[in-house]
């Protein structure tokens, strides 16, 4: 597992965050992200990835099985910003909420 460093990790947040706003824009052929913003279940495609997800980062949980946990953490973080993208929300807003709990 990681030895704690977190040099880049906000940056690897923006840039994701910047991929999946784009795909949204340019929704080009072949990417997955863009299939999600026009998918014929509309926003419970990936409200339903969330809720396979979490179940499935759940189970890692239970088997102590830490790299599968970081694996569905990391699917997670990606569905859950596709979602704040798809909501016209951005990462500022998930920023400004954590801000106000310190
Ligand atoms: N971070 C992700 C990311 N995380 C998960 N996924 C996709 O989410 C889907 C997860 O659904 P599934 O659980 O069915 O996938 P699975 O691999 O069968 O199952 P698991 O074992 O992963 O749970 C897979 O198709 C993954 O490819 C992602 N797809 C894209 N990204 C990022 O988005 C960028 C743009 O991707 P495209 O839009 O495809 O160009 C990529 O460069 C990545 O940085």
């Amino acid at each position: 597992m990681s030895d704690g460093a977190n040099t880049g990790d906000e940056e690897i947040l923006d840039e994701l965050f910047a991929v999946i706003e784009s795909r949204k824009e340019e929704l080009p052929a072949g990417s997955y992200t863009a299939s999600l913003f026009t998918h014929e279940k509309g926003e419970n495609a990936v409200l339903e990835k969330l809720g396979e997800e979490t179940t499935e980062l759940v189970l890692a949980a239970k088997d102590d099985d830490t790299e599968e946990l970081a694996h569905e953490a990391a699917d997670i973080v990606y569905h859950l910003l596709v979602l704040l993208s798809m909501k016209g929300m951005t990462l500022a807003d998930l920023r400004a909420e954590l801000d106000e709990r310190r």
